[in-house]
């Protein structure tokens, strides 16, 4: 046992994805977060060989953390880190490290659990390695991991984003179009790390992103159904097509939304519709009873107060922009899901405008 540790805490928030008819391209950052605590003995090397190898030892409390792997080998956030350190030449942890995760974000509720835990890897791989990554570096290790920028932009620069990923050179293009299980492999935990090729190294530049304004007076009420939809069955029923027609829907919208949700005070008419989508909500709705009746049933006229209302993510969240009335927005939205025999549970968020964070602690 190492005599002394440092002792770190790695903060991310939460996101909701796509926003009305922002398909893939704009994320918010809201008050829930995933935050790690990371022991590191003060001794520790990051020249190791293969005869140092020694597994960090990951512990989780909050939600849903009976269901999350505990080898480093196979949960998402170590096997992040572990692509980062490989790609530095660093083939492992340094020995004695200690991960505890305290979760707040619902797994596969479309409320970016999964860009979190992205997100915290590369935080962590950055801090183990003691890499000091500038940010765009860090969000090019988090796009190859997770494909779509929406949620792991929002969460590692906070607030209300729009990104695109960069069009690559073709030998770009081929390092980032590696599958994912070979990006972040799955060692057999027994027999310890194969050490293996190494993995290719993210292309630099692939993610941009902008920071729009916020009216501050925006919350948002997340309405949260009591079961777990996958983003990859969620984008398997999208189509590969699109028409011209839904495609300027869509743009048209997502154009006015960006600017209409910084203005004070916000303009429900303005936003409500902005809000609407024809890229991916129509396709999910078969996955997500109640869906249609909850987006056609709430307006601002119903319910005063209420901006506009989607589907957080991949779903199968609710996510309502709202000024007041924030209980009865709430309480309809479970009305409608209970109608069709889906359990819920609800929170108002704030928009988290900070982002991912490390702080070293004192004890
Ligand atoms: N803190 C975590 N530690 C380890 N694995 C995690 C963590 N958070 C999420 N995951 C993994 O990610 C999966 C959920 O990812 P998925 O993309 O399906 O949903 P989501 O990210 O919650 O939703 P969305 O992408 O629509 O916002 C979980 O089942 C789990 O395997
Ligand atoms: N833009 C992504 C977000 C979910 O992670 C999707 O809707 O599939």
């Amino acid at each position: 046992m190492p005599a002394s540790y440092k002792h770190y805490a790695i903060h991310v928030p939460a996101t909701t994805a796509n926003v009305g008819p922002g398909f893939d391209v704009a994320g918010i950052a809201l008050s829930l977060s995933l935050d790690l605590k990371v022991c590191i003995p003060s001794t520790s090397s990051t020249t190791l060989t293969e005869q140092d190898y020694a597994a960090p030892v990951i512990t989780y409390s909050g939600l849903d953390s009976a269901n999350v792997p505990l080898s480093p080998y196979k949960n998402l956030l170590t096997r992040v880190a572990l692509y980062v350190l490989r790609c530095h030449e660093i083939p492992s942890f340094p020995p004695g490290v200690l991960i505890h995760a305290t979760n707040g974000i619902p797994f596969g509720r479309g409320l970016g659990s999964s860009g979190a835990a992205v997100i915290a890897g590369v935080l962590l791989g950055d801090l183990v390695g003691n890499l000091s990554l500038p940010r765009a570096r860090l969000l090019d290790f988090a796009l190859m991991v997770e494909r779509h920028p929406d949620n792991v932009t929002a969460a590692l620069v906070g607030g209300f984003v729009g990104s695109y990923l960069s069009s690559l050179s073709p030998s770009d293009l081929a390092a980032s179009s590696i599958p994912l299980a070979e990006v972040l492999p799955e060692y057999p935990t027994d027999a310890g790390p194969e050490w293996g090729a190494d993995p290719p190294r993210p292309p630099k530049g692939i993610g941009h992103y902008v920071q729009f304004g916020w009216a501050t007076e925006i919350r948002a009420v997340a309405v949260m159904p009591r079961f777990e939809l996958a983003t990859a069955k969620a984008r398997g029923v999208l189509p590969e097509m699109y028409s011209r027609k839904d495609l300027v829907f869509n743009l048209q919208r997502l154009a006015v939304l960006t600017t209409a949700l910084a203005r004070s005070p916000p303009d429900p008419e303005l936003i409500y519709e902005a809000m609407k989508d024809r890229v991916h909500q129509p396709y999910r709705m078969a996955l997500i009873p109640g869906l249609p009746e909850i987006l056609a049933s709430l307006t601002p006229q119903s319910h005063p107060g209420l901006l506009g209302i989607c589907l957080s993510g991949a779903g199968p969240t609710i996510l309502a922009l709202a000024t007041g009335n924030f209980d009865g927005i709430a309480a309809e939205i479970k009305k409608i899901f209970g109608e069709h025999g889906v359990d819920v549970d609800w929170e108002l968020l704030s928009i988290d405008e900070r982002g991912a964070w490390t702080e070293e602690l004192s004890e």
